[in-house]
């Protein structure tokens, strides 16, 4: 059975010292949610609140209804995946696999059923009998993955699980990872600090530093309208420009880049409070610039011009001295050399504009 998973101003110190201030945070029956921040951000601390392994200094942990702070780990029907595979060298994958059901008093028979089971859905049944030895980190990853789920657990829990296998492979997992998730249905929580593994896997993304969550969100939200300037450098790139935002005659924002360039922003409506000019902080995506070619936009010079088959990359020196990094379709960039000048518009509606603290996002709501 899947569950619910709520962290409800859930304390955590070490000490004196709070690592976790107060967070509240719901996790969704069957869903693939990922914490994702930072070394030292607080990551693995929750996923071991989750598990048992942390003592829980304030606020309550519930699955479904039920507050959980007290259980022991080994009460909590959950399986788990870490980075280092954690099988046992001296037994076979079937046993690997069957080792989590023996102490559960099943019948021998319906151990088998089940093993054969979920060894078909990790796509290991053809190692069955091979010693952990004899297989690659990808095949121990998948065992390790059997075995945590042939318990039929409430929740699943994964800490850095693909971090140990080179790249190639992590790709490959980390889309068997989502597969087997999806037809399990098992509510799952994983730990990663690679933001592109993150966005590939998961349902939705908490984006955490020094033990506080910046945004949760889908990977698109996150991407596209992320909550603070913090969030939006984390995940992908961007460049963060300066700007101007004052109201238009009917409330509607109006920002300006650079000297002489300034856009509408569609949806953004200014309030009182808001409507007098203020300085901003921008975040503009590689891919959301536009070269422009009918004479306005924000001059620059392009310093570096990267040609990678689908797309482009430039880099563009503007008026102000600050660089730019530029994605564009190859298709329409011919020419593009170091050395000539050019033309750049921002996408009104994809632009995020802050606060110049970087804390608001402005443009938080308005459509993409
Ligand atoms: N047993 C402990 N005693 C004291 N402080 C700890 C302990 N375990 C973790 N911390 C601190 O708690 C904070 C959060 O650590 P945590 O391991 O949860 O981070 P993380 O986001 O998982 O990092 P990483 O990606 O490096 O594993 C860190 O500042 C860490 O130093």
């Amino acid at each position: 059975m899947s569950i619910t998973i709520s962290f409800r101003e859930i304390v955590k110190k070490y000490g004196e010292t709070t690592v976790i201030p107060e967070l509240s945070l719901q996790i969704g029956k069957g869903e693939f949610f990922t914490l994702l921040g930072p070394s030292g951000c607080g990551k693995t601390t929750l996923l071991r609140m989750i598990a048992g392994f942390n003592s829980i200094e304030g606020g309550k942990l519930e699955f479904n209804d039920r507050v959980m702070n007290q259980v022991a780990p080994g009460k909590r029907n959950i399986g788990m995946v870490f980075q280092n595979y954690a099988i046992f060298p001296h037994l076979n994958v079937s046993q690997n696999v069957e080792f989590g059901l023996q102490n559960r008093k099943m019948e021998k028979s319906e151990r088998i059923r089940r093993v054969n089971e979920i060894l078909k859905v990790v796509q290991i049944e053809q190692y069955r009998d091979r010693m952990p030895k004899n297989l690659s980190g990808g095949q121990q990853q998948r065992v390790a993955l059997a075995r945590a789920i042939v318990i039929r657990p409430d929740v699943l829990l994964m800490d850095e699980p693909l971090s140990n296998l080179d790249a190639q492979l992590r790709v490959d997992m980390r889309e068997a990872i989502k597969e087997v998730q999806r037809e399990v249905g098992i509510t799952t929580v994983y730990v990663t600090h690679d933001q592109e593994e993150a966005m590939a896997v998961s349902d939705r993304i908490a984006v955490m530093k020094s033990g506080v969550i910046q945004h949760v969100g889908t990977p698109r939200e996150i991407y596209q309208r992320p909550a603070n300037l913090f969030v939006a450098t984390f995940i992908g790139r961007t460049n963060i420009m300066d700007g101007v935002l004052s109201a238009d005659e009917d409330g509607t924002a109006d920002l300006r880049i650079g000297g002489s360039y300034s856009e509408r922003i569609p949806g953004l409506k200014l309030d009182e409070a808001r409507g007098a000019s203020q300085h901003v902080k921008l975040s503009v995506r590689p891919e959301e610039f536009v070269l422009s070619d009918d004479g306005h936009g924000l001059a620059g010079r392009i310093v570096s011009s990267v040609f990678l088959g689908l797309n482009t990359h430039l880099n563009v020196e503007l008026e102000n001295g600050q660089q730019v990094e530029i994605i564009q379709p190859s298709a329409g960039s011919n020419g593009m050399e170091p050395g000539e000048t050019v033309r750049l518009k921002v996408v009104p509606h994809k632009i995020n504009v802050y606060d110049a603290s970087g804390e608001e996002n402005f443009t938080r709501g308005t459509s993409l």
